[in-house]
């Protein structure tokens, strides 16, 4: 089956300063994928990039295609036909994102008839189906309120339903639940979850959290200074992983039915883009990095069907983690 989403090579440079080094991606209908790693690792830039949202000064180069169409050098109407149609987002601080001035109905239905063919009651119709999808209770009622008579989780709630006006194969969600409290941040993560699979659609869910990644996605693009360094199924690679960073990342995480946490647990912090070590970007930070990995960056390479890893050490770093001695 040929992929909803197709992006290769994709780098993107600030004032000159690589940010995104040569991303490769692609996405099946219906597919969740997680994207994860510190801040600034560039899973958001990845996004805005094929989607064409960077501002001007961003030199963005490589090929996005959505059901084989090129889109990243697509005219700006085709480019807004594509957004909130066919890709729809979610963002973290979702109250930015609403009119304060206008009802919940009149934004719905303006992101209904931008997208639907649709005028008049059915518009309403389908304005209060969408508020009623997303679980917000008494839509009917509710529709006629502003965005500051709802609480944060259910501004998220008519921002999935915003989402969902054009009907769209792709749902890319940013850190949807980072501003909202773990009770909330749970229902929200099953909305997502239970919507998804009952319209097939695709979704990105991008996060800090590991464990919101690994009980919501099929497939894990672990990033680390602009370069995907492991992809693979989300069981494969919480269970096994290979890439130090991964392993990083995993040994952070507390079990799944436990507390929540941040990232912190790897020393070090992410380098600076102006500032990058010559080879592999993570050597300065890795435990099993050898001269080697200062001479050049390791490019993500297939193991296997379906996981790939960037990194020489892989094998060594899996060894040692697993307490196998070398060969
Ligand atoms: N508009 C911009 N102008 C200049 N640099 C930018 C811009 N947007 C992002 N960057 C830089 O690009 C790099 C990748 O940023 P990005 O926001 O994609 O990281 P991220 O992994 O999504 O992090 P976070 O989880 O904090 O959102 C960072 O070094 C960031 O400073």
């Amino acid at each position: 089956m040929s992929p909803l989403v197709s992006i290769e090579g994709l780098s993107v440079a600030f004032n000159g300063v690589p940010v995104l080094h040569g991303v490769d991606l692609s996405l099946r209908k219906g597919e969740a994928i997680g994207l994860v790693g510190e801040s600034g690792s560039g899973k958001s830039v990845t996004w805005l990039a094929a989607l064409g949202l960077l501002p001007r000064h961003a030199r963005v180069s490589g090929s996005v295609r959505l059901d084989g169409r090129e889109i990243l050098s697509a005219p700006a109407a085709t480019l807004d036909q594509v957004r909130g149609g066919r890709v729809a987002m979610i963002f973290q601080d979702p109250a930015s994102a609403l009119n304060p001035v206008l009802t919940i109905r009149k934004q719905l239905c303006e992101a209904l008839a931008l997208h639907r063919d649709l005028s008049g009651d059915a518009l309403k119709v389908e304005a209060r189906r969408l508020l009623d999808l997303v679980g917000i209770p008494d839509a009917a009622r509710r529709l006629s309120a502003y965005p500051h008579e709802f609480s944060g989780g259910q501004v998220q709630r008519i921002m999935i339903a915003m989402a969902l006006a054009g009907n769209p194969d792709l749902l890319v969600a940013d850190e949807p639940t980072t501003a909202l409290d773990a009770t909330i941040q749970a229902q929200i993560l099953d909305l997502l979850s239970q919507i998804r699979r009952e319209m097939g659609m695709a979704m990105v869910l991008i996060s800090h959290d590991l464990g919101v990644v690994a009980e919501n996605c099929d497939r894990v693009a672990v990033m680390y200074a602009g370069r995907i360094v492991e992809e693979a199924p989300a069981t494969a690679l919480f269970d096994d992983p290979w890439h130090p960073y991964a392993q990083g990342l995993i040994g952070a995480l507390p079990p799944l039915d436990g507390p929540r946490r941040r990232l912190t647990a790897i020393p070090g912090t992410v380098p600076d883009p102006s500032k990058m070590p010559a080879g592999c970007a993570f050597a300065p930070r890795c435990t099993v990095a050898s001269e080697q990995c200062g001479v050049g960056a390791p490019s993500l390479a297939p193991l296997g069907d379906a996981r790939a890893v960037a990194c020489i050490r892989a094998e060594a770093s899996r060894r040692a983690l697993l307490g196998i001695a070398a060969e």
